[in-house]
């Protein structure tokens, strides 16, 4: 069951907090378990700060008891534990599928480490099946979309309900098609290139580790070599 897979990667990841320190609270259905496992150690005396990356986060986060402080009170943020779309064997990541790209991308280039939790059908040899997040400002989005079309993608703008998904931050969404991406770096430039893009869900050498739990119940624990 892949709802079991993601408790025990998220499980296994949560076991590296330490009294002490701040915590970045990532989102999603993987980073929830993190959060509960989190918040089952934080009733037993565990003492940490946390910071979340999505207004669901924090919500969970306060029902569980786990402190969370500002941002202007954290300096550095020790380790993050958050879920992806998509890894591949260099860890790069796709991440957005739960629109909190932004939000994580701040949190993340703020960790010293990042730890990525997931189930086995989120590993690849390639990133790209899973279509690209890419967060706009909605002023213009249409001359936006253009110009992602023009990168070789299909931009289909997310919809939530039978409306236009605004992310925590009131952007956008746009699910980009690309298909298999060859060129990581080069796409993530391309994309920081235009104007009305606020980011995209490309992380590019920002995980330090990915914990990815099987049906088994074994797990395997790449680490990055940069
Ligand atoms: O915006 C959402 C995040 O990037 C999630 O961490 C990502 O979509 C993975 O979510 P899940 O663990 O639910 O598959």
């Amino acid at each position: 069951m892949q709802v079991e897979s993601k408790r025990l990667a998220a499980v296994e990841a949560v076991k590296e907090i330490k009294d002490g320190m701040v915590v970045g609270l990532g989102t999603g259905s993987t980073a929830y378990y993190a959060i509960v496992e989190i918040g089952r150690r934080v009733a037993e005396g565990l003492r940490i700060r946390a910071v979340a990356t999505s207004v669901q986060s924090e919500e969970l986060a306060v029902s569980l008891h786990i402190p969370i402080v500002p941002f202007a009170e954290v300096e550095t943020i020790d380790v993050t534990i958050d879920g992806a779309d998509e890894a591949d064997g260099a860890l790069h990541l796709i991440k957005g599928g739960g629109g909190a790209l932004l939000r994580e991308k701040i949190v993340a280039a703020s960790s010293k480490r990042l730890i990525i939790v997931a189930d086995a059908s989120k590993t690849v040899v390639r990133l790209g099946r899973f279509p690209l997040p890419v967060e706009v400002v909605p002023f213009a989005h249409e001359l936006t979309l253009r110009k992602l079309a023009a990168l070789g993608c299909e931009p289909v703008i997310r919809q939530k309900d039978g409306t236009q998904f605004r992310t925590d931050n009131g952007n956008l969404i746009v699910d980009c098609h690309f298909g298999a991406i060859h060129d990581v770096e080069g796409l993530g430039l391309s994309l920081h290139g235009i104007p009305g893009v606020v980011e995209h869900g490309l992380f590019i050498g920002m995980a330090d580790k990915l914990i990815v739990g099987h049906e088994d119940g074994s797990i395997r624990v790449l680490t990055s070599t940069r």
